[in-house]
């Protein structure tokens, strides 16, 4: 799914209302009833309702909303903050409507904010995408007090006081919901961890804008639906053997740290690979030889790291369908001139996991070798080492989308939402996941199914999405079963599904 920005959202609304064709305040009225059929679907109509709107369409979406739920019999006190003297065209329509049924409060002074209880449900629809300055005055005030109140808020669209696709600045203020409903497609502040709490649990709901405008607006962003994940399966053939699914490489391990190349590799023995061999310094060879009995270990002729030889024999690296490296393997000088090899060898795209990274980050020229197309997976703080430090999300995005291009490399930055750049600088944000996955060694379960995925032939952009997508929905279904705080990176290997 595109993400746009703003100003392609404001065109879209114009394409859909003059191309659809449907009047502006129909188009709100869908809008409305979309938010309200959510609303109604999550809190019952004995819930007290208190809808704030602002002057804009924003707060005439919240006037409809309002009118609606009346309707429905919910019980509902309308506040209308005024800090202007102008409304829009469609906010002035649904005034007209609402006062037939209801008398809204206006708010023009901080004395005349109500008190909220614990009991009460806000509906923030005080400023929307349209938002042009920081809230100030009577705006600020208002944002303050619910802020300030025990009750839920529901932000219609988008936190007032959030911009849609441009930093917040320090000092700046915005509503901190527990969700927010908004309107066709997420928005690219919803997605960087920044604003969580400007952003709460968000939830798109569809209004119907022209698609075809959708098709043919450039961006750079996009959020990677169930849907399209699963067009990106492969289905397993029925005359298929183990040499149809290819034959991977994992390089993992050290002294005390075989435990994440054991990781790696039963997640790539879930995730379809046909024949998998793995390395790990000898001390690893009973560990994994018994941990994981269907995979052929290849033990390092160093004890406890990895550094290349071995005395069993095994094809050489440029034979394998693909090599992943990097869980566990500590950053000794060894090691570093090993990984050296093997990215000047293998001259396919190679998974670079953890502290290959930070040898990467420490040996820079190394980054030189990496094979075009090569699926980097760092957390923050190892994409940190290997470029810069931000001053907020839209520079990191920024530095990302430079990396991968500069580098002709696929960099998966990790997360909730992981962000995977790509060397044409598109970045595509994925959907699956929950913090039950901010646990030590679910990143080396990715690095095993990345390298499956391109050991099966999946081109790297494929197997990025799919893999990411396929490993954070194994960590949804873990999380169902044992709940987040019980979850372990081995439940994450263990719900992996390939259907959805
Ligand atoms: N696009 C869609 O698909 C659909 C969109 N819809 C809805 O429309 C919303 C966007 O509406 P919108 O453009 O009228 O913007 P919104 O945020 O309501 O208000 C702008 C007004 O506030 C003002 N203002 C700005 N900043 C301010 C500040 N800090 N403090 C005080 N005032 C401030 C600004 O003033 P100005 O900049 O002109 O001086 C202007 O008057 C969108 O979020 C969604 O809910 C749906 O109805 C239908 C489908
Ligand atoms: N809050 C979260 N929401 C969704 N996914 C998360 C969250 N926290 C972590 N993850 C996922 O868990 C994995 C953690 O990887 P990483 O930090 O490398 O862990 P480790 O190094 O311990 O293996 C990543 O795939 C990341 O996207
Ligand atoms: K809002």
């Amino acid at each position: 799914m595109k993400i746009l920005d703003v100003d392609q959202i404001r065109q879209l609304d114009q394409y859909t209302i003059l191309n659809e064709p449907i009047a502006p305040i129909q188009l709100m009225e869908r809008a409305s009833q979309a938010f309200t059929n959510w609303f109604t679907a999550r809190f019952d109509s004995k819930t007290a309702v208190k809808v704030f709107c602002g002057l804009g369409n924003n707060g005439g979406d919240g006037l409809a909303i309002a009118r609606l739920l009346i309707q429905a019999e919910y019980n509902v006190d309308v506040f209308v903050v005024r800090y202007a003297p102008r409304e829009s065209d469609d906010f002035a329509h649904n005034h007209r409507r609402l006062k037939l049924l209801t008398a809204p409060v206006y708010i023009e002074n901080p004395g005349d904010i109500p008190t909220l209880r614990h009991s009460d449900v806000v509906i923030d629809a005080i400023l929307g995408s349209g938002i042009s300055r920081p809230a100030e005055g009577i705006v600020r005030s208002v944002i303050e007090a619910i802020n300030r109140a025990p009750a839920t808020v529901v932000s219609v669209d988008i936190a007032s006081g959030l911009h849609a696709n441009s930093a917040t600045e320090p000092g700046e203020i915005t509503i901190c919901p527990d969700y927010t409903i908004t309107f066709e497609m997420p928005k690219l502040a919803m997605l960087l961890p920044g604003n969580a709490k400007s952003v709460g649990e968000w939830h798109v709901v569809d209004i119907g804008l022209h698609q075809r405008f959708i098709d043919q607006s450039p961006t750079p962003y996009y959020y990677t639906t169930r849907d399209e994940a699963r067009l990106l399966l492969r289905r397993r053939e029925r005359f298929s053997n183990k040499g149809t699914f290819g034959h991977a490489l994992l390089l993992v391990g050290s002294y005390g740290k075989v435990g994440a190349g054991v990781l790696a590799a039963r997640a790539c023995l879930r995730s379809g690979v046909g024949l998998l061999t793995v390395q790990v310094p000898r001390c690893g060879y009973g560990i994994l030889q018994t941990a994981v009995p269907e995979v052929i270990c290849r033990p390092d002729v160093h004890e406890r790291l990895l550094t290349g030889p071995s005395e069993v024999e095994g094809p050489a690296l440029a034979d394998y369908a693909a090599v992943g490296i990097g869980p566990g393997i500590g950053k000794a000088p060894e090691t570093a001139r090993f990984l050296r090899e093997v990215l000047t060898n293998c001259r396919k795209p190679a998974v670079v996991d953890a502290d290959a990274l930070n040898l990467l980050a420490a040996q820079r020229d190394l980054m030189g070798l990496l094979p075009e197309n090569s699926i980097l997976t760092p957390h923050p703080k190892e994409f940190e080492r290997l470029t810069q430090r931000w001053q907020n999300d839209y520079d990191k995005l920024e530095i990302l989308r430079d990396f991968a291009q500069r580098k002709q490399v696929i960099v998966v930055l990790k997360g909730a939402h992981t962000a995977i750049a790509l060397p044409n600088g598109d970045v595509h944000f994925n959907s699956t996941g929950n913090p039950g996955m901010s646990t030590g060694g679910t990143g080396d379960v990715l690095t095993g199914v990345l390298t499956a995925l391109l050991a099966q032939g999946y081109d790297p952009v494929e197997a990025a999405v799919l893999g990411v997508f396929a490993h954070g929905h194994a960590g949804d279904l873990a999380a169902e079963q044992r709940g987040e705080t019980g979850l372990i990176a081995s439940d994450v290997t263990d719900s992996l599904r390939w259907s959805w």
